[in-house]
């Protein structure tokens, strides 16, 4: 029997708020997430006496009650407009109000290629002063299947296959990522992450499929970059 797992077409969220109200929402959502993503390194690093600590934690929870006051009943999803603007807040990578993604700007040169650089501070950390492996997957994962939609289509990871050639030192990283074969609903992307300038510290190859269930091309749709699957 053909199973979809659940998903469809469907879970992208048609939310027809205009334009420039996305786009005034997404600057404050962002700015609230990059004093939080400040908070967790800070978090991380402090060497503040235990009392302090104690103080802290009782602010941080009085600004989550705060938060909560108003808030959607799960996940941010994928949203978008009929103008053609998308978004995904929540996106573990990408996501302009989430403060676990690192905040990455993935820049797409021409159909089929893309590139993005960033810092990767504390909380990537898994090696002493290094990237957590799961962390280089996880960027990695997002500018290649953002490589292999393009936007024009909806594609899902199918087999990420990853080989880490050397450490990866927290700090500035660039990755790159663009398709190397494409046959149908399969899609093959070569990606790799390292330091800027330096052999690569991971090289992936990935097979990213277009769903049964979603059409070959979306272009009519005209979703804007910002949306991911
Ligand atoms: C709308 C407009 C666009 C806008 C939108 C833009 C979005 C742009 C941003 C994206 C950026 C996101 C970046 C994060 C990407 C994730 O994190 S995605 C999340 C992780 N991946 C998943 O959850 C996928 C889970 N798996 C599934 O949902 C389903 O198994 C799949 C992958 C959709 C395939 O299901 P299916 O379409 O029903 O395919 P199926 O008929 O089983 O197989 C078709 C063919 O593919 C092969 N195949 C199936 N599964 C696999 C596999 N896992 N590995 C290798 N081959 C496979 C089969 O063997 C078969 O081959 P042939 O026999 O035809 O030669």
């Amino acid at each position: 029997m053909h199973d979809n797992l659940g998903m469809t077409m469907g879970m992208f969220i048609h939310d027809e708020v205009p334009t420039d109200e996305v786009e005034r929402r997404e600057k404050a959502v962002s700015a609230l997430a990059d004093s939080v993503r400040d908070l967790v390194d800070a978090t991380i690093r402090t060497t503040v006496a235990d009392d302090e600590l104690a103080a802290v934690r009782a602010e941080v929870d009085g600004l989550v009650a705060r938060l909560r006051t108003a808030q959607l009943p799960g996940p941010a999803g994928v949203r978008y407009n009929s103008e053609g603007r998308s978004w995904n807040w929540g996106n573990a990578v990408v996501g302009r109000g989430n403060a676990v993604a690192p905040p990455v700007d993935i820049v797409h040169d021409g159909f089929g290629s893309a590139y993005a650089e960033m810092t990767l501070g504390a909380a990537y950390e898994g090696p002493p002063g290094m990237v957590h492996g799961g962390v280089s997957a996880l960027m990695l994962d997002q500018i290649m299947g953002e490589t292999a939609s393009g936007f024009r289509r909806l594609t899902m990871t199918g087999t990420l296959t990853l080989r880490y050639r050397r450490p990866l030192p927290l700090g500035p990283v660039r990755m790159e990522a663009r398709i190397a074969h494409e046959e149908g609903r399969k899609i093959t992307v070569e990606a790799q992450i390292g330091v800027r300038g330096e052999d690569a510290a991971v090289e992936a190859t990935g097979l990213f499929l277009i769903p049964s269930w979603a059409p070959l091309a979306e272009t009519e749709q005209g979703w804007s970059r910002s949306a991911e699957g």
